[in-house]
């Protein structure tokens, strides 16, 4: 069943209150989610986006309730992700001759998805316009790697809605659509769990992104974003909060997480978490076991945190699998400006601990000194953890994250202070984040390391996403 969102736009999306995992196992959905498609009846008829490929039939055949499926102009495709464009192929083997709108990333993307290169693409680029009649016109913002190359936004005049696609969207599952009907606390956990699971890597193009469309200086009425609610009261508010979380966003808030095989670790943890609060009552501080809870929760939490803890005892000189798992996580979601250490009992030689500062390290975080505990800790161990804690609570504190005391941030902070004009200066992909740094590693592209920036040829490609060599800075 449609429902309204203007005079002229219908939400004829799908609701899907029993998915609980996304992206394979990835993301877990434990409100649900929606995938929003809108169609405009102006002058002409346009779809902007669709729904999930395990909805496709029942999409078309709802929306052929709707409208004459013949009388469609145009299709518009924000993002070629299954959830937004998998119902195409259904859809397009009713009507094939109806042109799809598109950034040139997105005909690579649909185009491997669907296998149908002879579809009617055309390729939009920021700022171009598209008259659908009436005097209203829908007008495209490309928004590469949010969060994917393909990704754009649509925005349509005279109603001011902005089709956001993922952007400012959230997994949530509700019988009503606008961000006023439902319950504010459900909805921002959903907005923080989303923005924390998939948007933190871009955080930087989040940013850059919002005062770019803010610089269009558009009239808004609503956000209809590609999963969840319709921001129509106070839309900015959540254009307001991607920006305050897109600035290395941290509450006063410790995180610990671990995992454990006869809770020695776990110990450790409880003690450690005791310290911290016995020292600074009014920092909060979250303890999870890695194997028993949900990760996504736990990345939200880190998220929201100044520091990390990470726990894990030794087996056979390593560190345990989920710890492991999550490691993998917090260097994938590139925090910044947050602190962190590794603690964890041991039998003989030990080994995960220092495996876990060293990946802490090399994920970005600013890593303070580590503990160890030999078997179960007795009540002098346990007052060693407390200690700990202690004085990461005092630590944490007393240096504000922002001065950056010294560790991988101050470096990356000293290398930022580099003159453009130095030949060794680090580049920063400002697409996908991704950074050249001519000092280290391997050789890229056959390009030796050591290579300047300015020697590096143009026809370089980044490794991360595949673009040339104009969307770098200097980092
Ligand atoms: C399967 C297994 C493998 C282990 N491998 C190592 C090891 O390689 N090095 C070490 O120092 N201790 C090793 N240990 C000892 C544990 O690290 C030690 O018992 C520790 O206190 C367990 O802490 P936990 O209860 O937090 O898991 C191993 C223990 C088990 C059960």
């Amino acid at each position: 069943m449609s429902i309204q969102v203007t005079n002229t736009v219908h939400w004829v999306g799908q609701k899907d209150w029993e998915i609980r995992d996304f992206h394979g196992t990835e993301y877990k959905t434990h409100r649900g989610s929606s995938y929003n498609s809108y169609l405009i009846r102006e002058g002409k008829n346009v779809l902007i986006d669709t729904v999930d490929h395990k909805f496709s039939r029942d999409f078309v055949a709802n929306l052929a309730l709707e409208i004459d499926l013949e009388t469609l102009d145009y299709i518009i495709i924000n993002h070629a992700e299954e959830d937004h464009a998998g119902a195409l192929t259904e859809l397009m083997a009713r009507i094939p001759n109806t042109p799809i709108y598109c950034t040139s990333q997105a005909i690579d993307s649909i185009t491997g998805h669907h296998h149908h290169p002879e579809w009617r693409f055309h390729t939009v680029k920021t700022g171009d316009r598209l008259d659908i009649g009436n005097g209203r016109q829908l007008i495209f913002i490309e928004t590469p790697m949010l969060h994917w190359p393909d990704s754009m936004m649509t925005y349509m005049t005279g109603d001011a809605v902005l089709f956001s696609n993922d952007a400012f969207g959230q997994h949530y599952c509700d019988e009503h659509l606008f961000n006023d009907e439902v319950d504010q606390a459900e909805l921002y956990e959903q907005c923080a769990r989303y923005y924390a699971n998939i948007l933190t890597p871009f955080s930087r193009l989040v940013t850059a992104k919002i005062n770019e469309i803010l610089a269009f200086d558009l009239p808004l009425q609503m956000i209809a974003t590609s999963h969840g609610v319709v921001w129509r009261d106070n839309p900015t508010q959540i254009v307001a909060q991607y920006l305050t979380w897109a600035a290395d966003y941290q509450e006063d808030r410790i995180t610990l997480f671990y995992d454990t095989m006869s809770s020695n670790t776990r110990l450790m943890a409880d003690a450690i978490a005791q310290g911290i609060h016995s020292a600074d009552p009014s920092v909060a501080v979250k303890i999870y076991n890695v194997s028993r809870h949900d990760k996504n929760e736990i990345l939200t939490q880190i998220f929201r945190s100044k520091g990390v803890l990470v726990g894990s005892s030794t087996m056979n000189n390593v560190m345990m699998p989920k710890v492991a798992g999550m490691l993998e996580e917090l260097a994938g979601l590139r925090f910044r400006n947050k602190k962190a250490s590794a603690f964890g009992s041991f039998g003989w030689t030990g080994g995960a601990v220092d495996r876990i500062q060293t990946r802490l390290m090399d994920a970005g975080f600013d890593v303070a000194l580590s503990l160890k505990t030999q078997w179960r800790p007795d009540n002098a161990a346990l007052e060693a953890c407390r200690e700990h804690g202690r004085k990461i609570a005092r630590d944490w504190a007393l240096h504000p994250l922002d001065e950056a005391p010294a560790g991988v941030n101050s470096e990356l902070d000293a290398r930022a202070a580099t003159p453009a004009a130095d030949a060794g200066v680090s580049m920063l992909c400002t697409v996908c984040q991704w950074v050249y740094e001519p000092a280290i590693g391997e050789p890229i592209q056959d390009i030796a390391p050591g290579t300047a920036w300015s020697d590096v040829p143009d026809t370089f490609l980044c490794p991360g996403c595949a673009l040339g060599k104009d969307v770098f800075d200097p980092l």
